[in-house]
């Protein structure tokens, strides 16, 4: 088992204790910069954490939140991840941060990745807190396996900033961040529940190629150690 792993009798405590522990980490970059950012993950996994981490008593005018990656929907899709980030986490006192979307009403995915780097590199680097999910296929991110770009997404010397990202298992086309502007951050989560995503993790943390699962990637070769949040 990873020496960094956080496990919860149920979602409900996990929930509480990762918006406390995301919460006490943004509000020391504030008292020590003056601003914090923070990149959140989409999908079914985070929705209580999000409602926890609302309720949680910060400056959250200083927290810029953006998302690790997304589908190139617009946001009224019921897919869309600023979807989910808008109806769960930017409400009560967290209604107050700045939100950076990826998705950008451009003719293509190229060219909203394209304008989702410029605006996303306003949060600076490293990230102060990234908070990851892992599908059952081991993709993290928009790291899929088979993805059309999957070996630039995965490259540590591919820049910081947002990159587009099709495959089988991912439905639309997507933008993503890359693997250099999240394996930093000062506070680097990967959040799974459940059986099925505990074995998944077995598997990941055993020996076997990255593109097979690019949660590896995390696993092995984040610069920041990765912790893992995890309930039944
Ligand atoms: O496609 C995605 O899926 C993963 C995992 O989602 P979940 O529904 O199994 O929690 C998520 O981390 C990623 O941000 C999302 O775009």
């Amino acid at each position: 088992m990873s020496a960094n792993m956080h496990i919860f009798e149920n979602p409900s405590a996990l929930a509480e204790a990762l918006a406390d522990d995301v919460g006490a980490r943004l509000a020391a970059a504030i008292a020590a910069r003056g601003t914090a950012s923070l990149a959140v993950s989409g999908g079914s996994t985070p929705k209580a954490f999000f409602r926890s981490l609302s309720r949680r008593e910060l400056d959250w005018s200083k927290v810029t939140v953006t998302l690790v990656d997304e589908r190139f929907v617009p946001p009224e899709n019921d897919r869309s991840n600023h979807r989910l980030v808008a109806d769960n986490l930017l409400k009560d006192g967290a209604a107050e941060a700045r939100f950076v979307p990826l998705y950008q009403a451009a003719e293509t995915a190229e060219a909203a990745a394209a304008i989702a780097s410029g605006r996303t590199a306003s949060l600076g680097a490293p990230l102060d807190v990234v908070v990851l999910g892992m599908g059952t296929d081991g993709h993290t991110a928009s790291f899929f396996p088979g993805g059309t770009r999957l070996e630039e997404a995965l490259d540590p010397t591919t820049p910081r900033g947002v990159i587009t990202m099709e495959a089988e298992g991912a439905g639309e086309p997507r933008l993503t961040f890359t693997f250099s502007s999240l394996q930093d951050a000062g506070y680097l989560v990967l959040h799974i529940e459940g059986s099925g995503k505990k074995e998944v993790l077995a598997q990941a943390e055993a020996s076997g190629d990255e593109a097979e699962m690019p949660i590896r990637a995390m696993l092995r070769r984040a610069a920041s150690p990765l912790q893992i949040y995890w309930a039944p």
